[in-house]
């Protein structure tokens, strides 16, 4: 099959990692007998110094002509050392994220059993950990209506949640529970916040009245940032506001060991975009050290998004592989010598002798609307 992908490598490490992710799509094409075209985007500030915007019409056309996105990362320190700026990198992913509709952004998190001593957290603590965060996207205070008053001194973000918010995505992590341990964990601040207070009453009904089989309980956010890392077993599918789920999985990422191994998958009804959750890492720009693997496995949830299964095993197993000769860049292993480019190059040879793989991992489907992830 030929598939179309719009790709929008960003700023900082994005283009270095998103090129590995890109070496790994086309070892699975020559591998799997299918052809993934590439159409390049502007977006973030690579975007707006080439054209003033940092999320141009014409980026947004190409995704929307393209079979999915895969995304690099965006931002750059000359806008973050600056409050004042009124046109800023950030606002091109948020606004992509509100024009292609991806409410739900899942974020995988596990301790893989080959690196349990790379994380700083115990290994008796962590061994066995995995979990699924929905993450919301779309809503929030990152969305909500912002204001500063004319003297600068006072300022304000405005949350908000729909109903119908909060039950498109509720529905989705209780699908992808239903798959798992059967457990979702509604993560909110339900004691001071009356969005978080809807959340519950919304979460709660659609838990009673369409799965009866998934066990729900709640964890006010701050309880939950220090049971992160105190008890993660406990975790299977956890579910959260916008603004939570981005702090939560950054911490998450401690379990694993660096956030560099982090993908996620960001969807709606209709569109598909996939991205490490890390960001442009500026320090680290041009230096061949960045981790690849966070984007290596976004590709391996955009396959599975497009219904090629076996494809994102296929890259899953490569990684595992790499992961456990110890074939990692510096953030995992200190004395390393692999760069980003020979990690990637690793993972995408072996996934050109696919045969000789195991494609047989003990993954779990995850159903995701219309189409299925690992
Ligand atoms: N999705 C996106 O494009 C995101 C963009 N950002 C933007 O990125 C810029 C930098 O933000 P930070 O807060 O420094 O977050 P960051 O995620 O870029 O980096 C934080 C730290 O994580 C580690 N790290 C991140 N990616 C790594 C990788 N691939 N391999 C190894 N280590 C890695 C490094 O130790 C780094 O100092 C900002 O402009 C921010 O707005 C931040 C988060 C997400
Ligand atoms: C621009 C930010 C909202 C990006 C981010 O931190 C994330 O999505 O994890
Ligand atoms: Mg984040």
């Amino acid at each position: 099959m030929e598939y179309k992908i719009a790709l929008l490598s960003g700023d900082g490490i994005g283009p270095e990692v998103a090129k590995q992710a890109v070496n790994v799509l086309e070892s699975v094409g020559k591998a799997f007998g299918h052809t993934f075209t590439f159409e390049e985007g502007l977006v973030g500030a690579i975007a707006i110094d080439k054209t003033g915007n940092p999320l141009p019409d014409e980026t947004i056309k190409i995704c929307l002509r393209g079979d999915a996105v895969l995304f690099g990362a965006i931002g750059d320190p000359k806008y973050d050392t600056n409050p004042d700026a009124k046109v800023r990198p950030e606002q091109g992913l948020l606004k992509l994220r509100k024009s292609l509709g991806l409410y739900t952004n899942v974020r995988p998190v596990k301790a893989y059993p080959t690196l349990l001593d790379k994380s700083p957290l115990k290994r008796n603590r962590i061994e066995g950990a995995d979990m699924l965060i929905y993450r919301e996207l779309t809503g929030g205070i990152y969305f909500g209506e912002k204001h500063l008053s004319e003297d600068g001194k006072q300022a304000s973000d405005l949350c908000s949640y729909s109903e119908e918010e909060i039950s498109r995505i509720a529905r989705m992590a209780f699908e992808a529970a239903k798959l798992r341990r059967k457990k979702v964990t509604l993560v909110d601040k339900a004691n001071v916040l009356e969005t978080s207070r809807l959340w519950r009453r919304v979460v709660t009904k659609i838990a009673k009245e369409e799965y009866p089989q998934i066990e729900l309980d709640f964890l006010f956010v701050d309880n939950a940032a220090m049971q992160m890392i105190l008890d993660p077993r406990q975790f299977d599918v956890i579910l959260t506001e916008n603004m939570f789920g981005d702090i939560i999985s950054d911490e998450a990422s401690v379990i694993g060991g660096s956030i560099g191994l982090l993908a996620s998958a960001s969807v709606g009804d209709e569109h598909g975009l996939f991205e490490p959750i890390h960001g442009s890492y500026p320090q680290a720009k041009g230096k061949n050290i960045a981790n690849p693997i966070a984007s290596i496995l976004s590709a391996a949830l955009l396959l599975d998004y497009l219904g090629l299964n076996e494809e994102g095993n296929a890259v899953r197993e490569a990684v595992d592989i790499a992961l456990a000769n110890g074939v990692v860049t510096s953030d995992l292993d200190e004395h390393s010598t692999y760069g980003t480019k020979a990690v990637g190059d690793y993972i995408s040879v072996l996934i050109q002798s696919a045969e000789e793989l195991v494609v047989n991992l003990n993954h779990q489907n995850i159903s995701l609307g219309q189409s299925t992830i690992i």
